[in-house]
């Protein structure tokens, strides 16, 4: 038992730390989300690696554990309401579309604890498809798994999946997350203290196990059921399942073995596919600053500008190299003029939501150049 409960993910071993694991915990409202997240955060800790527990749900009234952040602390979703005067949903969702503007700072937090935590616990809304089918939810899973080993654990309420069209419509819906997320996905099936989960399982290893409890059913939707069981198939073929019980913390041991295993199924599948998509956009925006470069000095054209010219386009290509340039705009005025003059010290715009612009002037104001800078570490 101890050897399965020591919680390693992989990696663990080599001599870097370990990236931590994410793991994106959703659900059916009642589930048992938030209970799953305080159980896993006390084991953690009984097992002295306490995990960075993230808070998605701006509509929790008390949480059981300790989150280290809390979107309650940045986002007031009753003030949300009323300023943009929506119903409940409206304002779960605009709250964390709100807080989604600000997950790059959320990512510095989870970087810094790199050392420290080998898990990142995040419990989201009740109401699953304000993250599964939001903008916000979207930005935010992939913020996390183009960076970390991510991995998606559907909680189930095994209690009420107990009749073959229940559990078929869960099923469904925890296919398309599969499917939205594109992650490793895990199944907990929750609630076992109540019943034990393993009438589920053969119902997703057997299929006449399942057509015979099917049987029972008379509605038309039982044909349905029999036949998307069917195509269900392949998914259950690809699904690690397990049993817990959030509130007795039965089954946490082999919880965090499948977790491992989706680590592994990540870094073979998932990170090839998320590094793919960093180089080509890496690609594509040295392409588009090349570009832009090409273009400056096209609009400079002709203008004699001798060492000034040099310096400007120099500098500007520096900037470009490094990275921090957004976008830059040449304008030449008809003129005589001979040099550009390059500050030593650029000005940076004193508002701080707006981005440095180094304005470069010409003496005589004959050209000006003006180079946005991109905000960011080192600028
Ligand atoms: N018997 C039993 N009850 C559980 C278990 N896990 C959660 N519950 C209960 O189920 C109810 C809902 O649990 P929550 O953890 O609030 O579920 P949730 O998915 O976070 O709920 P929302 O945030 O509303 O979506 C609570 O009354 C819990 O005590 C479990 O393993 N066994």
């Amino acid at each position: 038992m101890a050897a399965a409960a020591e919680v390693a993910p992989a990696g663990a071993g080599s001599e870097a730390p370990a990236p931590p694991v994410c793991v994106l915990v959703l659900g059916m409202a009642g589930s048992g989300k938030t209970t799953l997240v305080q159980r896993l955060t006390a084991h953690l800790h009984s097992q002295n690696s306490p995990p960075y527990v993230i808070n998605l749900d701006p509509a929790v009234h008390e949480l059981p554990f300790p989150a280290n952040i809390d979107i309650r602390d940045t986002v007031k979703y009753k003030e949300v309401m009323k300023q943009y005067g929506l119903g409940p949903n409206g304002g779960i969702v605009t709250s964390l579309n709100l807080f989604a503007t600000r997950f790059d700072q959320v990512m510095k937090f989870i970087e810094k604890r790199q050392n420290t935590s080998q898990y990142v616990l995040i419990d989201t809304p009740g109401q699953i498809e304000v993250f599964t089918w939001s903008a916000s939810g979207t930005i935010i899973t992939e913020a996390l798994a183009s960076t970390f080993p991510s991995v998606v654990v559907y909680v189930m309420d095994t209690s009420r999946s107990t009749s073959p069209i229940t559990f078929m419509s869960n099923m469904l819906y925890a296919c398309s997350i599969l499917y939205k997320t594109k992650l490793p996905f895990i199944l907990a099936m929750n609630k076992t203290d109540i019943i034990d989960h393993s009438f589920a399982v053969e119902w997703m290893q057997d299929f006449e196990i399942f057509q015979d409890a099917l049987n029972q059913e008379t509605t038309y939707v039982s044909n349905l059921t029999r036949s998307m069981s069917l195509v269900l198939d392949e998914f259950y073929s690809s699904l690690k399942v397990v049993g817990v019980s959030a509130v007795l913390g039965t089954g946490l041991d082999e919880f965090f073995v499948k977790v491992s295993e989706a680590v592994d199924e990540y870094e073979r599948e998932y990170r090839p596919e998320y590094e793919r998509l960093r180089k080509s956009l890496a690609k594509a925006q040295s392409k588009q600053q090349k570009e832009q470069l090409e273009r400056l000095q096209k609009d400079m054209g002709s203008v004699a500008m001798e060492s000034g010219k040099e310096g400007c386009l120099s500098l500007a290509a520096a900037a470009l190299e490094l990275g921090k340039v957004a976008s830059f705009s040449g304008r030449r005025k008809p003129a005589h003029s001979k040099f550009l003059h390059i500050p030593n010290s650029p000005t940076p715009s004193s508002h701080p939501t707006v981005p440095p612009t180094y304005t470069l002037f010409p003496q005589g104001h004959h050209l000006t150049l003006h180079v946005h800078l991109l905000q960011g570490p080192g600028t």
